[in-house]
């Protein structure tokens, strides 16, 4: 049932209506975009899955838009729907417009049969009530310059080059960055050459006043690059002399030596005071690396959401780490098919984990809860323990939330290292 306004209605979006769209999306966002800063940044919409709401007149109220992607799992991925550029216009806000864009977005993402959608949340309070759940944290750091790091092996036997990032560094950013990522949940890449052009896109109107981006890359002695830092430093004078800040838009590496090698070479940058980095996963190897990672100050936010849409779909995507057995009744109040009951039963391992199948049951129910708190634990970083801690997974088979909670747990921290 919709939500929406008398005579309001819920429409596809041409490419050719891309000026109202995204004038929506300026409204709703607060930002204009300079000329230039248009002409550089690529069109990364796919205007096969650009969606929003008209007024009665005609003008849009309300956009969204969604990416193909294919959602990395704990042991295999999936077809997913990344939501994105939802924005309401100030005027209309509070009236049911999203709910009704929420609805639209899973029925056609389930038609084009994506059983899961994820998502970066502008602000976390919003997306829950829909039943996403925050699938992972990722770290953020300010390191002093000159923080030390372990030893690694062969780290001393990597060169690095310095350039100002370009568009001729697409590909290489793109392939390290599948490469690092590979095995780990959440790892979203940039799936169309739109996305993978606008990493490496550096408008002036992003710069505040920073240099240009500039890219470091390491490399072993056959040249090959086993690692990239994206970074900006921001000229800053004080009296006691310089105390540049460094900002990291992304760092990925191959393997521990590539890591030791990069993070050495960009703490150690003449004229600088601190770097920050942000959506570090929880066991990114550089955490482990710093002697000191008090002196990072690390703190922590919500990186990607997920929403199972089609949960036995979802749920057989992945691999669990524990054999599992158990009964879980599912609230699910917008997606009607996932509510109700499910027996979760691995089989057999394979060389990625414990399979898994999820089918309808009548019988006892060993555990309650919400497909929020199933999205949630879905990467394997959120522990359906804490959850049943916090009063949000209900017990009613002893020792049932434990098993469960052994089995959605992985040994690799999800993360997505870019908003999308
Ligand atoms: C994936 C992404 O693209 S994230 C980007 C989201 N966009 C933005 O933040 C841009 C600025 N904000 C907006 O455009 C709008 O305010 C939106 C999209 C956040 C919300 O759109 P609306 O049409 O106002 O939402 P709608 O009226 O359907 O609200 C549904 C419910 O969510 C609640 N809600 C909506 N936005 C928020 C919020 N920012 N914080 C807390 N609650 C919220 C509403 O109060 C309402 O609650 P109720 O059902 O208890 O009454």
């Amino acid at each position: 049932m919709t939500t929406l306004p008398e005579g309001y209605r819920v429409v596809a979006v041409p490419r050719d209506r891309k000026p109202e769209f995204h004038g929506v999306d300026h409204l709703a966002f607060a930002f204009e975009p300079d000329e230039k800063t248009s002409e550089i940044v690529p069109d990364q919409l796919e205007w096969d899955r650009t969606m929003a709401v008209e007024r009665p007149d005609g003008t849009l109220a309300a956009v969204h838009a969604s990416y193909d992607f294919d959602l990395p799992v704990p042991g295999g991925e999936l077809a997913c729907s990344g939501l994105t550029w939802v924005g309401v216009r100030p005027d209309e806000r509070r009236r049911g417009l999203l709910t009704a864009m929420i609805d639209t977005h899973f029925t056609r993402s389930l038609a084009r049969g994506e059983a899961v959608s994820a998502l970066f949340a502008a602000e976390p309070a919003i997306y829950g009530r829909f039943g996403y759940g925050c699938a992972a944290d990722d770290v953020r750091l300010k390191l002093p310059r000159g923080a030390a790091l372990r030893d690694v092996v062969g780290s001393g036997d990597l060169t690095v080059r310095f350039e100002t990032l370009g568009d001729e560094h697409a590909d290489l950013v793109h392939r390290l960055h599948v490469a690092a990522g590979a095995g780990r949940p959440g790892w979203v890449t940039r799936s169309s050459d739109a996305l993978r052009a606008g990493r490496v896109v550096d408008p002036p109107a992003w710069r505040d006043g920073g240099e240009p981006m500039r890219i470091v890359t390491v490399h072993d002695p056959a040249g090959e690059p086993r690692a990239y830092a994206l970074l900006r430093r921001k000229e800053t004078w004080v009296d006691a002399g310089p105390r540049y800040p460094v900002s990291v838009r992304e760092a990925v590496a191959l393997d521990a030596a590539g890591a030791h090698r990069l993070w050495s070479f960009v703490l150690d940058l003449d004229l600088t005071s601190d770097v920050s980095v942000r959506m570090l996963a929880a066991d990114d190897p550089l955490l482990a690396l710093l002697v000191d990672p008090r002196g990072a100050t690390p703190a922590f936010g919500d990186n990607i959401w997920v929403r199972l849409l089609d949960l036995p779909v979802a749920l057989g995507a992945r691999r669990y780490s524990a054999p599992l057995d158990v009964v879980v009744d599912v609230t699910d109040t917008r997606v009607a098919t996932n509510a109700g009951r499910w027996r979760l039963r691995t089989g057999g391992p394979d060389t990625q984990g414990y399979p898994l199948t999820a089918t309808r049951t009548t019988d006892d129910v060993d555990l309650h809860l919400d497909v929020r708190e199933l999205g949630a634990a879905y990467l394997g970083g959120r522990s359906l323990d804490g959850y049943a801690r916090a009063g949000l997974v209900t017990e009613r088979t002893p020792g049932s939330v434990r098993a469960a909670a052994s089995a959605f747990a992985w040994p690799v921290a999800p993360v997505c290292s870019w908003v999308f």
